[in-house]
């Protein structure tokens, strides 16, 4: 089923039992459902097809990062197995992403293909011990002109950032933010973050949450109130 809520949960659980617990309370009418690596390495494509067999969409969020052919092997597996968005590090380059872009392609997948900027997690101090010296908000703008002009659909962002990305690569190019933190919730270890609403009017196309959602006392009631901030903007 496919929806037109821009929440995407993330799935961090540690076993594919906690994972589906969390999925059968959620519905797919109301928001896609992201696996990251921990829950994928922990169970392989079982999630997948668990997800997609409740109604999901699904963002495999593997971040893939390799030479060429390594990625564009990595991003069909993907694919082929029916999720509705797939990543790559943009850092990768201009013939890594624009391999896993012919490959899709080659093959009519139409899975969204997208590309991660600098990590939510990071500050300009982070970027400056792996050798960034630009500013976070510079570094993101070019690798996603860098990732637009290698054919992706659009980038791993955080939601600071979306306003200016709207202006360099327009309203379609998606922008997918993590370090997404409501007012109830604690930043924890994400350094760029924004409440929904924020996000939302920045011209963030997909707000990931997990924590604020997952962790909460009560995830259904923190879900409903994001929901809520977003429906007043
Ligand atoms: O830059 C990035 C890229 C991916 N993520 C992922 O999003 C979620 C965020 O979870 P929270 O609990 O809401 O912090 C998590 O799965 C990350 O792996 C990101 O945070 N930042």
């Amino acid at each position: 089923m496919s929806t037109a809520s821009p929440l995407i949960i993330a799935l961090d659980y540690a076993s594919l039992d906690a994972a589906l617990c969390m999925a059968d309370r959620l519905d797919p009418a109301r928001c896609r459902l992201k696996v990251g690596k921990e829950l994928f390495t922990r169970s392989g494509p079982e999630i997948l097809e668990a997800l997609h067999g409740r109604g999901f969409e699904v963002f495999l969020d593997l971040k893939f990062h390799d030479i060429p052919n390594t990625v564009a092997g990595a991003v069909q597996a993907a694919a082929d197995q029916g999720v509705w968005m797939v990543n790559v590090h943009a850092a990768g380059g201009r013939r890594m992403m624009a391999a896993a872009r012919e490959r899709l392609d080659r093959h009519g997948l139409t899975t969204h293909l997208i590309a991660v900027t600098v990590l939510t997690s990071m500050e300009q101090a982070d970027l400056v011990e792996v050798g960034v010296s630009s500013t976070p908000a510079e570094q993101v703008e070019r690798l996603a002109a860098l990732a637009r002009d290698s054919g992706m659909d659009g980038v791993v962002c955080s939601a600071q950032e979306a306003r200016r990305l709207q202006a360099l690569c327009g309203t379609d190019f998606l922008k997918v933010t993590p370090g997404i933190r409501p007012s109830f919730a604690a930043a924890g270890d994400q350094r760029r973050v924004m409440t929904p609403a924020e996000a939302l009017r920045a011209g963030s196309t997909h707000l990931v949450v997990g924590r604020p959602v997952t962790q909460a006392e009560d995830p259904m009631a923190a879900l409903t109130a994001i929901e809520a901030e977003l429906d007043a903007v």
